[in-house]
């Protein structure tokens, strides 16, 4: 696929990549080189200026616009900023992410404390994200992209505002959601982790995929 914003930017050029279900994919690449616009595709917040994109085997580029949010609900997303709801509590940040798809209430209850058990912060339900540290703030981005049990997690830069340790331990709570059969996808410039982790590895340069390696380095 190639994107060209309208200013004539040409973000991402005839790029070519095809991701399996259950892969763990790094998207690497310096500032500016189109890591940001290859998610955004992919989620259809932006559209392709040339090719096509499929998920599940359904080309997304072709899909209604009514049809997008059951697109949504198979990705979960998470940022750099975490983008939590200031006046809500941690359980009500996760649950509402349930209610949006009007999930059954008893559901609710059932699977935000579940998932919140997961990423460690059951004892958190309470608090507002603003009573939270950086790392726990990520943890609930994190239990809110999963609550819906989606196909894939997309994350762009997830550690981005995040010190070593606690980007550690989101890493590892990423790569747990992988190995529990979640596709997962994260654009990062955390060099020392995809050095670590030694996973599947894109680099974008200028918006050329300019490489693409199993048990990469950064
Ligand atoms: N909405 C837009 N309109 C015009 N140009 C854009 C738009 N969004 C991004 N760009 C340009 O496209 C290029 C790729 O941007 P993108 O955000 O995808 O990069 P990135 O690799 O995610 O960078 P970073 O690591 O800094 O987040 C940049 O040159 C950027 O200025």
């Amino acid at each position: 696929m190639t994107k060209i914003y309208s200013g004539g930017h040409v973000a991402l050029q005839d790029i070519t990549v095809k991701i399996q279900k259950g892969e763990f994919v790094f998207i690497v690449g310096p500032s500016g080189a189109g890591k940001s616009t290859f998610i955004k595709l992919l989620i259809r917040e932006e559209m392709p200026t040339k090719g096509q994109i499929f998920f599940n085997g359904k080309n997304i580029t072709r899909m209604r616009h009514s049809q997008v949010p059951f697109l949504r609900r198979r990705i979960g997303v998470v940022f750099q900023d975490f983008r939590l709801l200031p006046q809500k509590t941690v359980y009500e940040n996760v649950a509402f992410a349930m209610e949006v798809i009007e999930a059954p209430l008893r559901e609710i209850k059932k699977r935000v404390p579940r998932v919140l058990e997961m990423v460690g912060l059951s004892h958190k339900m309470n608090a507002k994200p603003h009573e939270l540290s950086g790392g726990e703030q990520q943890r609930v981005s994190l239990a809110r992209a999963l609550v819906n049990n989606p196909d894939v997690i997309i994350a762009d830069e997830p550690t981005g505002n995040l010190d070593p340790d606690t980007s550690w331990e989101i890493m590892k709570l990423l790569n747990e959601i992988n190995m529990n059969g979640t596709t997962l996808i994260v654009a990062t410039h955390a060099k020392d982790i995809v050095n670590a982790m030694r996973k599947r590895v894109l680099q974008l340069d200028s918006g050329k995929l300019v490489r693409d390696e199993e048990r990469g380095v950064y």
